[in-house]
């Protein structure tokens, strides 16, 4: 057991697609890399990389620790003290999934550790109690775009492939808003009106993904449940959820519970860069800064390595990442 590291790289997700509140979510081609191993000296260690997880603890009260545990606890095996190695190109608190990509890769990578006890759909069922919604873990561990709906007990999800036109465009604005405010924004009660709105968007948009009919999303890419109560959070976001059809999107949303702004594109548009720019410039004049990324829609979920035997001599986990990341 002690020789045995798993190295997992987990893709990022978009939830809600606009209307699909806790229901739709999409991997994106953004990653999040974990090793972990067994402790070989008795002590557990946590090492972070780079600059995208800056203020995450480093002790066992880090999430992936926790989460690793709780998979050991549910296997029935006891592995406390655990070496834990990671690196984040999702940037955290901003709407794309960095919590859902954290708990689905100790998962995955405690799972396998132990020889793989636990088939997808159990890893699923935790990993949607652990997150409290189901969209973005099932993008993240499944690849592509996820349906999924909870009852509170057990989820269900079907899984599409992306239509291979569609590219994915993200403002990402330089302040954080965590889930748990923007969840807060939220009114307890809606009408009827507004609930039967987002039931056909949702369904529309979840048919037209599903058949490839990408001229229908500006008309189902549209919310009344959360979006509208959000937007006083994220100056900017109303304008650009109206407007970016005008500048070339096929729809726009905000990504899960923001601040990041996102919007679907025709691979083949000649508009893209009018597109980006009405994002910068709309966040800008609000006096947002904004980072925009070209993303497309990820396929695959995790995807993970088990390396047996001693560690190579001179093997580092960040030169392992630069070189899956070509830098
Ligand atoms: N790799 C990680 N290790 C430990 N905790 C993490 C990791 N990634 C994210 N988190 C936790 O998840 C929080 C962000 O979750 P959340 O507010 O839902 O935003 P989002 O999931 O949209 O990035 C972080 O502040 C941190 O507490
Ligand atoms: N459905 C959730 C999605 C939260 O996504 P995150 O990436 O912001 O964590 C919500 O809208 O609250």
């Amino acid at each position: 057991m002690t020789d045995r590291r798993i190295f997992v790289k987990v893709p990022a997700s978009t939830a809600n697609l606009g209307p699909g509140f806790d229901t739709l979510g999409m991997a994106l081609s953004l990653y999040f890399w974990i090793e972990m191993s067994g402790s070989t000296n008795g002590d557990t260690s946590i090492n972070l990389y780079g600059d995208g997880l800056n203020g995450i603890a480093r002790d066992k009260s880090n999430l992936i620790y926790k989460v690793a545990q709780l998979v050991f606890n549910e296997a029935g095996v006891s592995l406390p003290e655990l070496s834990i190695s990671m690196y984040s190109d999702i940037p955290l608190t901003r709407g794309l999934g960095s919590s859902a990509s954290a708990i689905v890769g100790a998962l995955v990578a405690a799972n396998a550790l132990i020889g793989g006890p636990l088939s997808d759909d159990n890893l699923f069922q935790l990993a949607t109690k652990l997150e409290g919604h189901p969209d973005n873990v099932g993008a993240s561990l499944f690849g592509g775009i996820v349906i999924s709906a909870w009852d509170g007990t057990r989820a269900a999800k079907v899984r599409l492939e992306p239509h291979s036109q569609l590219e994915v465009l993200v403002a990402i604005p330089a302040f954080q808003l965590s889930t748990e405010k923007a969840r807060h924004a939220l009114p307890t009660q809606i009408t009827m009106k507004d609930a039967v709105f987002n039931l056909g968007c949702s369904s529309l948009l979840v048919a037209a993904l599903a058949s490839g009919q990408l001229d229908l999303i500006p008309f189902a890419m549209r919310d009344r449940l959360h979006q509208p109560y959000r937007a006083a959070l994220i100056p900017g976001m109303a304008e650009i959820l109206d407007n970016a059809t005008e500048h070339g999107a096929l729809g726009a949303a905000l990504s899960g519970a923001g601040p990041t702004l996102l919007a679907l594109v025709d691979a083949s548009s000649t508009r893209k860069e009018e597109l980006e720019q009405f994002l910068i410039d709309t966040l800008s004049k609000e006096g947002i800064h904004a980072k925009t990324l070209w993303l497309q829609p990820c396929a695959k979920g995790p995807e993970l390595e088990v390396l047996e035997g001693p560690v190579a001599a001179g093997y580092s986990f960040l030169e392992r990442v630069k070189g899956e990341k070509g830098i």
